[in-house]
C-alpha cells in the first residue's frame, strides 16, 4: 500500500514582472492530504481555486512553498516514474503510432525494443484498442486517444495517477463510457489516483472520497466520502446510479458547499 502525502502545504507564485498591481498570489494554504492505493480521490472546486496548482505540486512540477508532499514517507522533489500525470489533451506524441506512445516511457527506462512492444500491446489489449496500435493519433476518436495516454501513463507502473480533467474534452456518451473504463483500469492497476474534475457529478460517481478545495487562497473545506464507484465496479450502470435519489442529495449538497458565497461575492 502507497500513500501520497500533503502536509501542511502552502503554494505562493511569485510576482509578475512588468505586471503593475500584480503581487505575489498565495494560491493553496494549509493543505493537508492523504492519498492511498486504494482510493480514487477527487478534487472540485471553482475555477482559480488552485486545483491545477495542487495537482502540480503532487506531480512534482511545482514545489511547495511551504510543508512536504511524500510518497510513503519519501519527499517529492520532482517529476517521477511513480507519479504517471494525464491532462485534459491527451498529449500524444504525434510522429509514433499509438504502440509507440504508450511504449515511450518503457523506452526511458532502457526495455530492449522487442519487449517495450510486446507491453505496450498488452497495455492497448487492456485498454480496449487491441486493434489500434499501428494507427496514428490524428486517426483515433478522443476517447481512443484519451485511453492511449492512460495506457502510457500505466505503462511506467507508477504508484500514483495525477489526473486533470482527463475526460474534460469528451462528448457525454464518450464521457459516460469513459468514466465505467477509468474506474476499471484504475481498480486494475493498483495503483492511487487524484482527480481534479470541474464536474460535481464525475467527482461523486469516480470519487472514492471527495475533496471540495475553495479558493483565495485555496483550502481544503470539506471532505466526503463517496460509495458509489463502488456499485459501478459491481456492475450498477452509471446512468441508474446517477439517477438514485441518495446521488441527487449530496450533488445538490456539494453543489451547495462549492457555490456558497457566490451571492456575497456578486453583492460586494
Ligand atoms: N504560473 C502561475 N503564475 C501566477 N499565477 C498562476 C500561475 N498558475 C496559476 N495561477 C493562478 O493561480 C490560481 C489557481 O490556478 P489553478 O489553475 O491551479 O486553478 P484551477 O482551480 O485549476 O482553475 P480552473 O478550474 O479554471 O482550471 C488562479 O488564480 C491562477 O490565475
Amino acid at each position: 500500500m502507497s500513500i501520497l502525502t500533503f502536509r501542511n502545504v502552502s503554494l505562493r507564485y511569485p510576482p509578475q514582472p512588468g505586471r503593475k498591481g500584480v503581487g505575489e498570489k498565495r494560491v493553496l494554504d494549509g493543505i493537508n492530504l492523504q492519498v492511498a492505493s486504494d482510493e480514487l480521490v477527487a478534487v472540485i472546486g471553482r475555477s482559480g481555486s488552485g486545483k491545477t496548482s495542487l495537482l502540480n505540486l503532487a506531480a512534482g512540477f511545482l514545489a511547495p512553498s511551504t510543508g512536504t508532499i511524500t510518497v510513503d514517507g519519501a519527499p517529492v522533489r520532482g517529476p517521477g516514474a511513480d507519479r504517471a500525470v494525464v491532462f485534459q489533451d491527451d498529449a500524444l506524441y504525434p510522429w509514433l503510432d499509438a504502440r509507440d506512445n504508450v511504449a515511450f516511457p518503457l523506452k526511458l527506462k532502457g526495455v530492449p525494443l522487442g519487449e517495450r512492444r510486446a507491453r505496450a500491446q498488452a497495455l492497448l489489449d487492456r485498454v480496449g484498442l487491441a486493434d489500434a496500435g499501428d494507427r496514428n493519433p490524428w486517426e483515433l476518436s478522443g476517447g481512443m486517444r484519451q485511453r492511449v495516454g492512460i495506457a502510457r501513463a500505466l505503462a511506467a507502473e507508477p504508484r500514483f495517477l495525477l489526473l486533470d480533467e482527463p475526460l474534460g474534452a469528451l462528448d457525454a456518451l464518450t464521457r459516460t463510457r469513459m468514466q465505467e473504463f477509468l474506474l476499471r483500469i484504475k481498480a486494475e492497476s493498483g495503483a492511487g489516483a487524484l482527480l481534479i474534475t470541474h464536474s460535481i457529478e464525475e467527482a461523486l460517481l469516480l470519487g472514492t472520497r471527495v475533496v471540495v478545495l475553495s479558493p483565495n487562497p485555496g483550502r481544503l473545506t470539506a471532505e466526503i466520502e463517496a460509495g458509489f464507484n463502488a456499485e459501478v465496479r459491481a456492475g450498477a450502470s452509471v446512468a441508474a446510479v446517477k439517477a438514485s435519489p441518495i446521488f441527487k442529495r449530496m450533488h445538490a449538497g456539494l453543489t451547495g458547499l462549492i457555490h456558497s458565497g457566490d451571492d456575497e461575492e456578486l453583492a460586494a
